[in-house]
């Protein structure tokens, strides 16, 4: 047996970050940006208005009030959006709406509200031709530049992308980023009693709920999901639809099939192609793990012409989960989320603090056995009671068991016990890891 560390060392140098590609902006959320960004355009890009209101020369209403209202010709209209620029001499003004460029001549904005002009719509539309201006002008003036000006650097090669990050490249003139991809995860179920889900269950049938449960965890954690469906257990229907998939994808997960069964086909189409490794790992649940590399060869079409890799030899890791339900989730958050966090730029082999941490301590409400020998990782659900501590229980109260799949909709977290524990009992502290 292999530890939890030596394998997850096995599967993070075994994939390497993905080939930068520029992507629309919706489409770059959650990647990692692969170069500096700078500001095509300013912020704001033009000098305007922060009021709805009035452009004037401020020397001309300094001494506006109330009792000594100023009239001032109005010499034109300039709405947000407008290429309208009527000058403003001495003694006029134009009418201006929030985000409308200055208009020559103009220095300063009287809201509205401080004129005789109705606010709002309705008889508000109807531009006037004169205006009394009610109190000094304030600046209102938003410069151009003020946030950025064209050149600076407004993103760093580097950051996660999230929406305010996708917003400030919008606003600096970008419509694509370059970044790193999400890794495009073939999902892959094995196993002649699966049926889909909602379908009657004929005698032996079971619904495949890995399917649904690494297709999800896939898109939750920043990678594209592929389904690739669902096979039996003959060795030939495996080989052809992997055959037939590795060019659209960046990486495969499968379940099922890769323990100590006369029909185990995972094992026994992937063991020979020599690239592929299966290790059993001193973890309970998911003892028995495979990991390698699948060849193809020829340009990905998704990466657009010009990449030079053509012809290339293209390497797509494959991880072998059991298909023991709850083993596939704790394999997936142990081995496979490292993974794609490496292959997306997110994480590298040599930065474990970038993978998934351990994040509290908590204290069993109630005990529980643990597997000699292997890395517990128990479903539990955490309670907050009055006091400061943190509390955690099975979430099933029959304790660990990789077929209690529907309990896993009750776990918070996962209670990680080491492999030298034979039981925790109530009142123990354990480390507990939050689970997507
Ligand atoms: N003689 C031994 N038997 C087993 C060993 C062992 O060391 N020696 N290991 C056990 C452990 S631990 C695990 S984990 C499982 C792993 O088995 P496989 O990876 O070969 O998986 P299967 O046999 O195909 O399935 C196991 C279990 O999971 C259910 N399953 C499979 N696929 C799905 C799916 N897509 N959705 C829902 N449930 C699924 C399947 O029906 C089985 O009940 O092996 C132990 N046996
Ligand atoms: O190791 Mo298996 O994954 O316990 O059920």
């Amino acid at each position: 047996m292999i530890t939890v560390e030596e394998h997850r060392a096995a599967v993070v140098s075994g994939v390497a970050p993905l080939g930068v590609r520029r992507v629309a902006l919706r489409e770059a959320l959650g990647c990692v940006l692969a170069e500096d960004v700078t500001a095509s355009l300013a912020v704001p890009p033009f000098d305007n208005s922060a009021m709805d209101g009035y452009a004037v020369r401020a020397g001309d209403v300094a001494e506006a009030g109330e009792e000594a209202p100023v009239r001032l010709r109005v010499v034109g209209d300039v709405p947000a959006g407008s290429a309208e620029r009527p000058e403003v001499l001495a003694g006029t003004a134009a009418r201006i709406m929030t985000g409308a460029p200055m208009p020559p001549g103009a220095d300063a904005v009287v809201p509205v509200e401080r004129t005789d002009q109705p606010v709002g719509p309705g008889p508000g539309r109807q531009v006037p031709d004169a205006v009394a201006i009610h109190a000094p002008a304030g600046a209102h003036v938003r410069r151009a530049g003020e946030d950025v000006t064209a050149g600076d650097v407004v993103l760093r090669a580097g950051v996660e992308l999230g929406p305010r990050h996708l917003s400030t490249a919008a606003s600096t003139g970008h419509d694509t980023l370059a970044v790193r991809p999400r890794a495009r995860l073939g999902v892959l179920s094995t196993g002649d009693e699966l049926v889909p889900p909602g379908e009657p269950l004929g005698p032996g049938q079971i619904p495949d709920s890995n399917s649904t449960l690494l297709l999800t965890l896939a898109e939750s954690l920043g990678a594209t999901a592929v389904p690739l469906g669902s096979v039996g257990d003959a060795p030939e229907e495996l080989r052809d639809l992997l055959a037939d998939n590795l060019e659209r994808v960046d990486a495969i997960v499968t379940t099922g099939g890769v323990s100590a069964g006369a029909f185990d086909v995972v094992k026994e189409v992937l063991g020979p192609l020599g690239d592929v490794t299966f290790s059993s790992v001193a973890m309970q649940p998911g003892k028995p793990q495979g990991f390698g590399v699948l060849s193809r060869s020829g340009d990905d079409p998704d990466d657009g012409p010009g990449d030079g890799d053509c012809d290339a030899e293209r390497r797509v890791p494959v991880f072998c989960l059991p298909g023991n339900p709850v083993s596939v989730f704790v394999s997936f958050v142990v081995f496979v989320d490292p993974a794609l966090r490496v292959m997306s730029g997110r994480g590298t082999p040599d930065e474990p603090a970038s993978l998934r941490p351990v994040l509290l301590e908590a204290v069993a409400a109630s005990g529980w056995r643990c597997p000699p020998g292997r890395r517990q990782y128990m479903p539990v659900v955490l309670e907050r009671p009055a006091d400061d501590r943190v509390l955690v229980r099975p979430a099933n109260p029959r304790g660990s068991g990789s077929h209690l799949v529907a309990s896993l909709a009750a776990a918070d977290a996962l209670a990680v016990v080491e492999a030298d524990v034979d039981s925790v009992a109530e009142g123990d502290v354990v480390s507990v890891m939050m689970v997507p």
